[in-house]
This record gives structure tokens, C-alpha cells and sequence, in this order.
């Protein structure tokens, strides 16, 4: 049975980058999915930009949906304080499998919590079943029409708190134009938009940033 391109990504960092160090298994993917094959990693540009919003964010507890291959979870890991934790969320158990293997390659796994299943059963939960109170950060790269409705159950499950940060990918390629409606309208977000390019690519992209206030 042929391989699939993530067991084909996580083979490259196993084989490539050192075990333990974070940084190296980043550069590793990009390194790969910039010169052998495409994958829909965050990716180094818009990576930066992500790094960015996590040191202002400095979270105790934050969410991703979207873990893919484990990249953005390393990223946004190897950044938190003692204590604080990232849960994310993924929904195919394939590409689940390669990220917990990445997460504990990259050293990781004491700060990230791999959840699986859809983000509209698993957000409910997230209080009683994983003790969160409020989140200080919420990264959106799952399907782009989960961000809205996603954004609206964060809401009704009192997840967020004034000042939470959501960062959302991929705003222009491939895009989320009612997410973008719906915080820029909304009188509850206060939102940046940063201008990027699709990972990879030479495509335009671009990430928005919407502070919850309460
Ligand atoms: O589709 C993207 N990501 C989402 C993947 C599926 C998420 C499924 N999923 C995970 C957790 C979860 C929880 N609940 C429900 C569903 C859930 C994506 C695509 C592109 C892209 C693709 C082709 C192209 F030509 C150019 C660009 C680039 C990106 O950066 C992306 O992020
Ligand atoms: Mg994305």
C-alpha cells in the first residue's frame, strides 16, 4: 500500500530534523513541502505572523482546529510559558496519527493535547470534559466554513473572554468571506488584517487577527 504524502512528510523529519527541538522539525516540513511536495502546512511566511500573534496572546490554554500534520502545533508550542497548553483539534484519524508522532518527535507532547473529532462536538466539551475556563487563544485552519460558525459556538459555549485572540488562516486563498463579514461587522471583535501569501506559494493570502471584547 503506498504511502500517503503526510507519512511521506513525517518520514522526511523523522529522518531529518533532531529529535526534540521544535525549530527543527518547523524547518524540516517547510523544507520539504517548499521542495518535494505542496501540503497545506501554515508555512513559514504566514508562520511568522502566527508566532507574532501567540507572543502577544502569551496564552495559558489555546485552541487550533486544523492540527493537519502537527506543524502549526509545534510552532505555536515551543512558544508557551511553563504550564500553558494547547489543545487542537483534528478530525481525519490519518493525519491525527502523523501529528501525535510529530508532536512527540519535536518533544512537545507535555504541552499539546490532540483532540479528535469535529470542532462542533468538541467545542461544547471543552469545559467540562478538558477544564477549560475561557481561551486565551484560538487558531482557525480547519474547513473555512467552520470558522464562522465556529466563532458563534466559542461565543454561546462563554469559551472567550474580553481580549481573547482568534487568528484565522487563510483568508483569501482559499477563503473565509462570512468569517471575515462577521468579525468585521461584528461590534464584539476588534480585527487586523496582515497581507501574506499562500504557504509555499506566490499566491496572495492573508491572515486576520480579531480580538474578542467582550
Ligand atoms: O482546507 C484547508 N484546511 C482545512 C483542511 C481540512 C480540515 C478538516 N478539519 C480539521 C479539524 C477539523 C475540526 N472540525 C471539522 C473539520 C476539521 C486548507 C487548504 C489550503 C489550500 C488547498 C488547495 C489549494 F490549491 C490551495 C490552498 C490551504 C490551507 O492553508 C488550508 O488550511
Ligand atoms: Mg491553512
Amino acid at each position: 500500500m503506498n504511502q500517503s504524502k503526510e507519512q511521506r512528510i513525517l518520514n522526511f523529519v523523522l529522518q531529518n530534523a533532531v529529535r526534540g527541538d521544535p525549530c527543527s522539525v518547523v524547518d524540516t516540513i517547510d523544507k520539504y513541502c517548499s521542495q518535494k511536495e505542496w501540503a497545506m502546512n501554515v508555512g513559514d511566511e504566514k508562520g511568522k505572523i502566527l508566532d507574532k500573534t501567540v507572543e502577544e496572546a502569551n496564552p495559558s490554554v489555546a485552541l487550533e482546529l486544523g492540527t493537519y500534520c502537527g506543524y502549526s502545533a509545534v510552532r505555536i508550542s515551543r512558544l508557551l510559558k511553563t504550564g500553558a497548553r494547547l489543545l487542537t483539534v483534528e478530525f481525519n484519524p490519518e493525519f491525527a496519527a502523523i501529528a501525535k508522532q510529530m508532536i512527540e518527535f519535536a518533544g512537545v507532547q507535555d504541552k499539546v493535547k490532540l483532540l479528535e473529532g469535529p470542532s462542533e462536538e468538541i467545542i461544547p466539551q471543552l469545559k467540562k470534559k478538558y477544564e477549560v475556563d475561557t481561551l486565551d487563544f484560538v487558531f482557525l485552519d480547519h474547513w473555512k466554513d467552520r470558522y464562522t460558525p465556529d466563532t458563534i459556538l466559542l461565543q454561546e459555549c462563554n469559551l472567550l473572554r474580553k481580549g481573547s485572540i482568534l487568528l484565522a488562516d487563510n483568508i483569501i486563498f482559499p477563503g473565509a468571506p462570512d468569517f471575515l463579514n462577521y468579525v468585521r461587522k461584528s461590534p464584539h471583535f476588534q480585527c487586523t488584517n496582515y497581507p501574506s501569501h499562500l504557504e509555499y506559494m506566490q499566491v496572495e493570502d492573508a491572515m486576520e487577527k480579531a480580538v474578542f471584547l467582550g
